[in-house]
């Protein structure tokens, strides 16, 4: 056992290879000694940039190819952004770990203004994100929405070559990127909510391999295990995928889980949103999924 050496399927985004290096890196402290490599593959959502994302289809568009690696044995865990994961995995699959969530707030980027508020009437919005779309609409319904895809370096290009007058990323990314100092304004929840599992690094496992299982407890953040799995169930119960505009975000508070969610539709900027307080993740997010059914849900969740 002396000689073995754990492989981490990564994808090859700047961001990702950070959240793989982080965690090997978590892992070597964990365990001194411990040899760690990145196995780097392509996904199919990384190679096919030319439509937005809502009209690829297919749940777990980032994970397959990682997946495969973990069946054939060419690594032992894959890293993820807990938002790309499906609120269902495939079986054979588990997540062995959940690690401390960073900030799960969405980011309003732009070079010319400050805030979403400030933007002139007919501003040029990008994201793919139909969950933003939404609530820019909700909030905005004067700004003209533009497809934005590819990794955040990318994003930030087309913005600062003058495609957009504003972009919305994810914090998190950001930040792990040395890219804070980009964040003009975090759109805050509950008011504005994040995807389920924002801000969350996931490690994908084979179901039942103990040892691998065993290598990642220490890296394990159980409020955010909890927490991400409220967001998660109400997106399950709301057959929810990166297509349709759901949006979570759970707190653990002195009366337990606290749990706000929102449909919307990217169209129209109509939200429906639900909160609710409650102490087993699974049952509170399937509590607000039915509070939003009960206002009219289904009729957003149809694909677009
Ligand atoms: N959609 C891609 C993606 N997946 C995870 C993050 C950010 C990191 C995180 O949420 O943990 C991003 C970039 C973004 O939305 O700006």
């Amino acid at each position: 056992m002396t000689h073995e050496t754990l492989r981490i399927a990564t994808r090859k985004s700047a961001l990702a290879l950070w959240q793989a290096e982080h965690v090997a890196a978590r892992l070597r402290a964990a365990h001194p000694g411990l040899a760690v490599e990145l196995v780097p593959l392509t996904t199919r959502g990384d190679q096919i940039l030319d439509r937005p994302l809502a009209t690829i289809g297919g749940k777990g568009l980032f994970l397959k190819e990682l997946e495969v690696a973990l069946l054939e044995g060419r690594a032992d865990l894959a890293v993820h952004s807990l938002k790309d994961v499906p609120a269902e995995l495939d079986p054979g699959f588990a997540l062995g770990a959940v690690l401390a969530r960073a900030d799960p707030a969405d980011a309003f980027v732009s070079n010319a203004w400050a805030t979403l508020a400030e933007l002139p009437q007919g501003a040029r919005v990008g994201t793919s994100s139909l969950r933003r779309q939404a609530q820019l609409r909700a909030l905005r319904p004067d700004l003209v929405l533009l497809d934005l895809r590819g990794n955040v370096n990318t994003r930030l290009a087309k913005l600062d070559a003058g495609d957009y007058d504003a972009i919305v990323l994810a914090c998190a990314g950001l930040e792990r990127l040395g890219l804070a100092a980009r964040i003009r304004a975090r759109l805050d929840a509950p008011h504005w909510l994040p995807a389920p599992g924002q801000g969350a690094i996931a490690c994908e496992i084979r179901a039942g391999d103990g040892r691998v299982q065993e290598l990642l407890a220490p890296l394990e953040d159980a409020d955010t295990r909890r927490a991400t799995a409220a967001e998660r169930a109400m997106n399950e119960a709301l057959g929810g995928s990166c297509t349709v505009p759901v949006a979570a975000w759970a707190v653990l508070g002195e009366r337990g889980l606290a749990l706000y969610g929102l449909v919307g539709d990217a169209a129209r900027g109509r939200l429906l949103r639900a909160h609710a307080e409650g102490e087993a993740p699974a049952a509170l997010g399937r509590a607000v999924a039915m509070q939003l059914f009960a206002q009219g849900a289904a009729e957003f969740l149809e694909a677009p």
